[in-house]
């Protein structure tokens, strides 16, 4: 079966039929804004939100799996904006297509927690730039805590027309850049479960947070499972 098109007359963002325009609009962007839990992904999204807006621009907020567990955009500043939450098999194109339908512009897209897109969502995506002239902004981790790859980050490093590193660095325990995600389970940095664990990177402490966190850490101490002198335990690498 084939995919339901996006493109073509009809949709809101539809080039204006006026000379050569319609044949060479301004390209629209796939950009992609990456690092590890902390950096400021969150905070970058809402202020890229926020200045494409003041420019009369019509955005959607997208996000899955925020940290505050509501269909929001949340940042550790204090930032927080309404965003629609989706799941794995959404299929992004119809959700701008479903505001088209209600007589929306989509100027562009701002995706939080961009490193849970399926391969296919993130080809989407390039397909609402290509086609539909919408500019979409990717925010999400470099890395698992496996320090592999997430497989939304790997499909948007392959496809974006620009990627940058969010450029605020977080600090290792030791004061060396951060650039790796540990999860700690209990007081001990773990190497086993599922990819996707929503958690935050301080344990609150509160019982109903779970035993796990994230510990942003640099390379050595993540591959030594060093987590320093913190005071979420003993500091070890769980075995086995
Ligand atoms: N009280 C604070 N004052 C200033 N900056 C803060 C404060 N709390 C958090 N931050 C900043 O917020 C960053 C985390 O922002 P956030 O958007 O939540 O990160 P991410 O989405 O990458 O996990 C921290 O690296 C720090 O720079
Ligand atoms: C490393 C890692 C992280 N996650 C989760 C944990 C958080 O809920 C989000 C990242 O949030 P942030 O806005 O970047 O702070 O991702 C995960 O599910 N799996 C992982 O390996």
């Amino acid at each position: 079966m084939s995919p339901p098109q996006v493109t073509g007359p009809g949709g809101p963002n539809a080039v204006p039929v006026a000379g050569d325009r319609r044949r060479h609009p301004a390209p629209a962007h796939l950009v992609f804004f990456h690092g590890p839990m902390d950096c400021g992904k969150s905070t970058l999204a809402l202020q890229v939100d926020h200045n494409q807006s003041r420019q009369g621009r019509h955005g959607l907020l997208l996000t899955q799996g925020d940290r505050s567990a509501a269909p929001q955009i949340s940042s550790r500043v204090g930032l927080v904006r309404e965003a629609r939450e989706f799941g794995s098999d959404t299929d992004l194109r119809l959700i701008v297509r479903e505001r088209w339908a209600q007589g929306h512009r989509v100027d562009y897209l701002i995706v939080d927690e961009a490193q849970f897109l399926t391969g296919t969502q993130v080809e989407q995506l390039a397909e609402l730039v290509d086609d539909s002239h919408v500019d979409v902004y990717a925010f999400g981790l470099t890395t698992d805590f496996r320090t592999r790859l997430f497989t939304g980050t790997q499909r948007l490093l392959e496809l974006a027309d620009e990627v940058q590193r969010v450029q605020v660095q977080v600090l290792c325990w030791c004061g060396l850049p951060a650039l790796l995600n540990g999860r700690v389970v209990e007081g001990s940095l773990v190497r086993e479960g599922a990819t996707v664990v929503v958690a935050d990177t301080a344990p609150s402490g509160a019982a109903e947070d779970g035993p796990v966190h994230y510990q942003v850490l640099c390379r050595r101490h993540h591959a030594r499972g060093q987590l320093g002198p913190t005071p979420t335990g003993p500091g070890q690498l769980a075995l086995g």
